[in-house]
């Protein structure tokens, strides 16, 4: 079973004379590492709400681990994202009043799969800050008085905790220079590769795509011929 099954899928924003998306198969295995171009505007971000389930298909099927989000009730679908799935976004969505040690606990409140999966959920919390190379000195204060750099690997500790099977990246490195956003790469995908957890990654920077075994490009994929 793949991770994710995308097929004949179709989405049309209100309001548009023609579908944003029409994908007519899309696979992706766990474990792998897929990065997904296109230019501004081809449905990058449209595509991510759709596997997590906060848009739904206008047709067409679309399974995570062998379920269809948009037939869950909206408690059941929450549930769901929380169990399996970290995200990690442009903005990073941090909680600016919460230490980094409680940012990063967050999905353990959320989903007792991830808690249950952390085993002991400090322990886990400094694994993780620890390899993604965050200054002790730093895990009790606030985020807002991190750089953004730091930001950025407690919202990677943070996606990781409990080990979900799906991580969603969306433009996560935009903020940054080269050498950051090369070395936030190197340790996403190896705490990713620990986990065996499924990446998804989205940009419009193709320098980032040499990183990743598999590209997908959404101009190329999409409005291809669909069996109907
Ligand atoms: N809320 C919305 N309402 C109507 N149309 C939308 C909405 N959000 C996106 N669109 C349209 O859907 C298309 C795809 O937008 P989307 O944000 O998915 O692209 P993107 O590839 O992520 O772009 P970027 O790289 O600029 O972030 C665009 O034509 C956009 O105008």
């Amino acid at each position: 079973m793949s991770v994710i099954e995308l097929h004949n899928l179709r989405y049309r924003w209100q309001g548009q004379s023609q579908d944003t998306l029409a994908i007519a198969e899309l696979q992706v295995e766990q474990g792998e590492h897929l990065f997904i171009r296109g230019a501004s505007g081809s449905g990058k971000t449209t595509l991510l709400n759709l596997l997590a389930g906060i848009l739904k298909p206008a047709s067409g099927s679309l399974t995570l681990l062998g379920q269809t989000l948009h037939n869950m009730n909206p408690a059941a679908r929450d549930r769901f994202r929380a169990d399996h799935m970290g995200v990690i976004f442009q903005q990073f969505n941090l909680l600016p009043y919460l230490s980094v040690r409680e940012n990063v606990q967050l999905p353990c409140h959320f989903s007792a799969r991830r808690k249950q999966r952390a085993g002991d959920v400090q322990g886990a919390i400094e694994r993780l800050l620890e390899h993604l190379g965050l200054d002790r000195s730093l895990w009790q204060r606030a985020v807002t008085e991190l750089s953004v750099g730091q930001q950025q690997r407690v919202a990677v500790a943070r996606a990781l905790i409990g080990s979900p099977e799906i991580l969603i990246a969306d433009e996560p490195t935009s903020a940054l220079d080269t050498d950051t956003r090369d070395g936030f790469l190197e340790l996403l995908f190896r705490e990713a590769q620990v986990q065996g957890s499924t990446i998804i990654f989205v940009s419009h920077d193709p320098h980032i795509a040499s990183h990743f075994p598999r590209v997908v490009d959404l101009s190329s994929v999409n409005g291809a011929s669909m069996v109907e």
